[in-house]
């Protein structure tokens, strides 16, 4: 039976970190990821799950200072202090909590230097990660929602991760930016699947549930099987609501 994942940074975000554990469970969610727990003190997710035996799949890097705009730091140039700082952060927590996978953000940024501030500092966090048997992921973010982003596309995340070519270096393949910026789904995947670290999913152009729109899911999802990927599928969307109320694709999908 195919699995899921709560990412509880759309799912019961009304909620505390914990409580959001709870209800993922009560909704036989299979595992929980999340964007920036910080705030909430690490044993107490590492609490939650062990009392609601789910794992936490994978975080974020901090997206810096988000007053003055900012959505991650690994790609700016002359920010490399501060980019360490975050990944070194998110490699604590994850580690804390046991979560498998580091979404390494890289920022609103675009050029060579970009390019390479982004090599180096995912170096380091492979390097870093490697050390807690974590994987890092990288995800290209669609330029209508993240306008200005340094990595937008699956060909460009692919010449990064052939180029540093580590093993825990992977591509957290997010079905709707991919939709939106590329299309394509399916030969993509296929083609991709050496790479892919984590499948993340929401309807496109909207970013809802999986229950219409662009994507046909019961689609992607018989490929991801077909594929031989049986990690969990990262619902990564924005309820209408409740969020309780929004999962009705949950039976559809399972497979
Ligand atoms: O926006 C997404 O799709 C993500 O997965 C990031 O983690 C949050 O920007
Ligand atoms: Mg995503």
């Amino acid at each position: 039976m195919r699995q899921f994942s709560a990412n509880l940074g759309f799912l019961w975000n009304d909620l505390p970190l914990p409580d959001a554990i709870h209800a993922a469970k009560r909704a036989r969610f299979d595992a929980v990821e999340c964007h920036w727990p910080y705030d909430t003190p690490s044993e107490d997710v590492k609490a939650a799950l062990k009392t609601h035996g789910l794992r936490m799949l994978g975080l974020n890097t901090s997206r810096g200072d988000v007053s003055a705009g900012e959505n991650g730091l690994s790609a700016l140039p002359g920010r490399d202090a501060d980019a360490r700082a975050a990944i070194d952060e998110a490699l604590k927590y994850a580690s804390d909590v046991g979560a498998g996978a580091v979404h390494v953000m890289a920022g609103f940024s675009a050029g060579d230097a970009a390019r390479s501030t982004f090599i180096r500092n995912l170096d380091y966090a492979t390097e870093q990660g490697a050390k807690h048997s974590i994987t890092i992921l990288i995800e290209p973010l669609n330029g209508y929602d993240a306008p200005g982003y340094f990595l937008q596309t699956t060909d460009q995340a692919a010449s990064l991760i052939r180029e540093i070519d580590r093993p825990n270096l992977k591509l957290m393949f997010d079905c709707y930016h991919v939709q939106l910026m590329e299309g394509d789904l399916s030969h993509r995947m296929e083609n991709l699947l050496p790479i892919i670290g984590h499948i993340q999913f929401a309807s496109a152009p909207d970013r809802g549930p999986p229950d219409g729109g662009e994507i046909n899911f019961a689609h992607v999802f018989d490929l991801i099987d077909e594929l031989g990927y049986d990690k969990p599928l990262g619902a990564e969307y924005k309820p209408k609501g409740p969020t309780d109320a929004s999962l009705k694709w949950m039976d559809r999908l399972r497979g």
